[in-house]
């Protein structure tokens, strides 16, 4: 396992002061600039472009770190690591003022329509990222730079587990080198999290792991009233309905395949990844024969092979094995594989890509989230039954996967069961759509990014409004002394009538005439006005 040096104590706590500081400073500098806003985004975009370069100066030490941290597949690094990550952080840079841009707000009723009202989107202040195991790069540096983008300090805490790659993101950012105090790096494992979430100085967390985890930091972060962002995980179900055509063997190939690409990518520590399969009756026969054949083809050598990424450490192989003993169903593995290896003596555990085929409802593989490869899969007979099950057990994933052509029953299973996300006839990929919300729901999280959300998740949408003072003709009777007459006026000027009668039924007339009256009570008081 390769070293990774752990930033002291007081090195966090001087950290955070120079985190904050360095925010409060560049605001002043700004607001002394001619130009606030144009001096901002130019800063801003800046140090995204130079982020930029840094990681790609860095990539081909990236992929050898995360080669040695857990035999992350190099191919994997790139498309599901780096790419995304580059396409994340171009669109912020060309995005930036567009997203930026105060937003024109118009209400037209007499109370506002003659100010000025935007929303504009301002810097939260220092944050601190808290990036998880299984995606050491993406999922540490996006959130970084859409920190930065949005206009804050940022603090990252990357994975102890991935020591070799948190390592080489320092190096990156260290080499790149950021104005004081905008991007630093904290080393550490509990000790020190605990430490950077117990401040009073942050102003966000931006948090990526397991909800246990998660859990204890928005308590700590809910102490100091410190909003938090929280990326968990969970089960996410995968259909394979008595909807879905078989047809020609080739499509139900084409599914399989791209379960298995979500179930075994990143041996399967992903947390969008298909936890479980569920087949109904009819077609299950046939599931099993071509999930047989597609997991061969997908893995024709196995062993020494570094298409294949390793489980990061000991304590989830161990979970994973444990699971597997346990269960009752009939493991698959790829006929290359020689059987569950663990390499203990040299750090790196591997778990071939494994289906459990026949698995019962209370299998030790149906209880936690899996995060690792296996695909247990569950034969139903009735979809409603299934769902209840699912939740009663394991409800508001952070994805769900269908596989059915029938848009009704899909309409169905998006109905019952809510979920962060969905895709349908695939798996992962909707991770990276550009200016889609990526995020969970109930225990899988909340909050989300990507694209300009992940812009918006660092930023506070400020609402101003400017009023000119002539307006005071108009909305006097709003000051004491109260009079019935200007109680009136108030109701008259800027009490809204329903549409609706008791019953429900619409009344739309009642709307446009109180608009139509309100503009030429407006009219007349301004005429009124300009003649004094
Ligand atoms: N929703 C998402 O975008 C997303 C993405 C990746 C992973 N995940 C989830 O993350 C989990 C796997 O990642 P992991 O094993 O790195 O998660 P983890 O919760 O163990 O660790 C995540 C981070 O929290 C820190 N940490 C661990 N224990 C802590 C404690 N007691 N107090 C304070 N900080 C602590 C770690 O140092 C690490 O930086 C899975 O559940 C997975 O589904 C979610
Ligand atoms: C030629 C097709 C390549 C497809 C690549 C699609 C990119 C998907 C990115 C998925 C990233 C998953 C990150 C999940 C983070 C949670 O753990």
């Amino acid at each position: 396992m390769p070293e990774l040096h752990y930033t002291p104590l007081d090195l966090i706590d001087t950290k955070l002061e120079v985190s904050s500081k360095s925010f409060f400073d560049r605001q002043k500098k700004f607001a002394n600039s001619p130009n606030i806003r144009k001096t901002d985004i130019e800063f801003r975009t800046k140090q995204l472009k130079k982020l930029y370069y840094a990681i790609k100066k860095h990539e081909t030490r990236l992929i050898d770190a995360m080669l040695k941290d857990y035999n992350r597949a190099p191919q994997e690094s790139m498309q599901l690591e780096l790419i995304p990550l580059y396409n994340d952080i171009l669109g912020m840079i060309k995005n930036l003022s567009k997203w930026a841009k105060p937003r024109r707000i118009c209400d037209m009723s007499p109370t506002y329509m003659l100010g000025k009202t935007y929303v504009e989107k301002i810097a939260l202040g220092s944050v601190l990222v808290i990036a998880p195991c299984n995606f050491p790069v993406l999922l540490s540096l996006t959130p970084v730079a859409n920190a930065i983008a949005a206009g804050n300090s940022v603090i990252l805490k990357p994975s102890e587990m991935t020591a070799a790659t948190a390592r080489e993101m320092q190096n990156l950012i260290e080499d790149a080198i950021f104005p004081h105090g905008l991007l630093q790096v904290v080393q550490g494992s509990i000790t020190e999290t605990t430490r950077l979430i117990t401040s009073d100085k942050l102003n966000m967390i931006f948090y990526t792991g397991s909800p246990r985890v998660g859990s204890i930091v928005a308590q700590e972060a809910a102490k100091n009233l410190i909003p938090c962002v929280l990326e968990l995980g969970g089960k996410s179900p995968a259909f394979l309905t008595e909807h879905f055509s078989v047809g020609s063997t080739s499509k139900l190939q084409t599914a399989l395949k791209r379960l298995f690409f979500g179930a075994f990518s990143n041996s399967g520590q992903i947390c969008v990844t298909p936890d479980y399969l569920v087949v109904h009756e009819n077609i299950y026969d046939e599931v099993v024969k071509q999930a047989k054949i597609v997991l061969n083809e997908m893995y024709p050598i196995f062993d020494n092979n570094l298409d294949y990424t390793y489980l990061v450490g000991q304590r989830g192989y161990n979970a994973i094995m444990k699971k597997l003993d346990a269960s009752n169903g009939q493991k698959y593995i790829p006929e290359s594989a020689e059987g569950f290896v663990s390499n203990t003596d040299n750090g790196q555990y591997c778990i071939p890509p494994t289906i459990i085929f026949n698995c019962s409802w209370n299998d030790s593989l149906m209880e936690e989230e899996n995060f690792g490869p296996v695909l247990p899969i569950y034969k139903y007979s009735n979809l409603d039954d299934t769902l209840d099950l699912i939740i009663h057990k394991n409800d508001q994933p952070l994805v769900q996967y269908i596989f059915s052509d029938s848009e009704q029953e899909r309409q169905h299973i998006l109905t019952r069961l809510r979920s962060g996300d969905c895709i349908i006839g695939d798996t992962i990929i909707h991770v990276a759509i550009k200016d889609t919300p990526f995020g969970g729901i109930g225990t899988s999280g909340y909050g989300n990014y990507g694209g300009v959300y992940g812009f918006n998740a660092f930023t506070h949408e400020r609402t101003v409004f400017k009023q000119p003072y002539w307006m005071d003709s108009l909305l006097f009777m709003r000051y004491p002394p109260y009079t019935p007459t200007k109680q009136k006026l108030v109701e008259t000027a800027t009490e809204q009538k329903p549409w609706f009668d008791e019953d429900g039924k619409d009344r739309w007339y009642h709307n446009k005439i109180f608009y139509l009256i309100s503009l030429i009570g407006v009219a007349i008081a301004a005429i009124l006005n300009k003649c004094k």
